[in-house]
Formats: C-alpha cells, structure tokens, sequence
C-alpha cells in the first residue's frame, strides 16, 4: 500500500462544560511515501490533535487510522506502542534531549533501556547524524550544541527507529530564520531519501514551497490544497 497515512473520517471530542468540543471534526487525510505535506492554521484549529491522533496517542471519538496498511483503531495498547515504536517518528518543537548524555548516546538510549545490542544500533546513529550533518559534534552534550543542531540530533533520534510516518510539530519555533530553512530543507531531503510521509504543523508561510501539499485547518476540519494556491502572487 502507496499510502503511509490515512486518516478516514476522523472526529476527536473533548468534554467542555456542558457540551462537546470538536478538536477534529471528520478529517480525511491521505500522505503517501515520500510525501513533504505542510499543516497550518489558526491556534486551536486541531493541529496538534491532528498529530497525536496520528502517532496514535489520542484515540479518535470516530474514525479510521491506518498506518502503513494496518487499522489502528482495533489494536490493543500493547500493540499501538509496538505500532508507534516501529512506524512512527515524532518531532517535537523542543528536542527534549537528556543533558548529560552525547549525541550519539540520545540516538541509542532506547535501545540501550530495551536492552538491545548496540552494534548495529551504534552503527545507524553514527549514519544518521551524518545524514543530519553532525558528524563533526557526535560526542557533544545538548548544552555543548546549538539550538539548530540539538533539532538536528532530534532529527535524527526520530528517524532511529526507520519509521514510515515522520510527524513533525513546529520544528523552527525556536530558531531564526537561516536555521529554520535548514531544518525544514533537512526534512525534505530525509523525506525524500528514507520516503516517510512527513507533516509538518508549521507558521513558517515562506517554507511551504519546500513542502508537496499544504493542508489548512480551521475549527477541527481540513482541508487540503497545492502549495502555490495558497501563496500569494
Ligand atoms: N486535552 C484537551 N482537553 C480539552 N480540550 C482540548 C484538549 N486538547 C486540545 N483541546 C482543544 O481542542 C482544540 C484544538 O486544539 P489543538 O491544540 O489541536 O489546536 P492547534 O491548532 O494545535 O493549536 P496551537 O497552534 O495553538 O497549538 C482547541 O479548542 C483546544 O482548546
């Protein structure tokens, strides 16, 4: 199956007061291998309940997920973290990188807690933070490393796990202008070259024209259009 992403007829309702708040209200979304797509909208339009119900976080009130082929609304909660593990790659605006350890070690530490054999894990992080330029800065701490390289060791941990689905929430929020670029020509060419389908939750307009599709979000529903119509003339 081409599509590595689906999300069919989704809704996700919270409480509030009374009544119910549609965070997702019937969301179709599809993202093929390979696929760069770019999810803006207003704040509290459901962005990033978009994403957790993606990763498989959230459980949608109503809905389809499936990943990779696989429905994710009939697993059980062992095998959603298995799923999430093995498919799924999340990167958060904040690396949330452990201080005391390099980064070579933050690339590992998961498989070190599940007590693999580091070998050929060692041997995949030093090729990642190659791929994400940081061959030279492996065995420096977090606060040792810009804030552009500690996203690119976050890159590079999500990408650990050789997932199929790379989701990706507001990667430049904390970074200038000239980092930023990088970051997201970064996620292209890991989209490109390991074909996740990436999303990317993003306020950065100017670097929709890096990305395939951009999809808008406005009370809970979306919709999706090419990149040049939504930019201006
Ligand atoms: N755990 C929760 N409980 C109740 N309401 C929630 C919860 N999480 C989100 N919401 C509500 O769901 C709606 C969508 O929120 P969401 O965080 O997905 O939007 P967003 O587009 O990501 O916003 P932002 O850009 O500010 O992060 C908002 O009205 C929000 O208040």
């Amino acid at each position: 199956m081409n599509n590595a992403l689906s999300l069919v007829n989704v809704s996700l309702e919270y409480p509030d007061g009374g009544s119910t708040l549609k965070a997702l209200d019937s969301v179709d979304l599809v993202v093929g291998r390979g696929e760069f797509l770019s999810l803006v909208g207003p704040s509290g339009s459901g962005k990033s309940s978009l994403l957790a119900v993606a990763a498989t976080l959230i459980k949608p009130t109503a809905g389809l997920v499936v990943i990779d082929g696989q429905d994710v609304s009939g697993l059980k909660e062992a095998e959603r973290t298995a799923l999430r593990r093995d498919k799924v790659g999340i990167i958060f605006q904040q690396p949330n990188l452990l201080p005391a350890l390099t980064a070579v070690e933050q690339l590992l530490i998961r498989e070190h807690l599940r007590g693999k054999p580091l070998k050929d894990a060692r041997r995949k992080a030093v090729e990642l933070l190659d791929v994400v330029g940081l061959s030279a800065t492996m065995h420096k701490r977090p606060h040792q490393l810009s804030g552009g390289q500690r996203q690119r060791v976050n890159i590079a941990r999500a990408l650990m796990g050789s997932p199929t689905v790379l989701l990706v929430d507001e990667p430049t929020a904390a970074l200038d202008h000239e980092r930023s670029e990088s970051i997201v020509r970064l996620l292209r060419k890991v989209t490109d070259d390991f074909r996740t389908a990436t999303v990317m939750v993003t306020h950065d307009t100017e670097f929709l024209p890096l990305t395939d599709a951009v999809a808008t979000m406005r009370d809970g529903r979306i919709s999706r259009a090419s990149v040049p119509s939504i930019l201006p003339n």
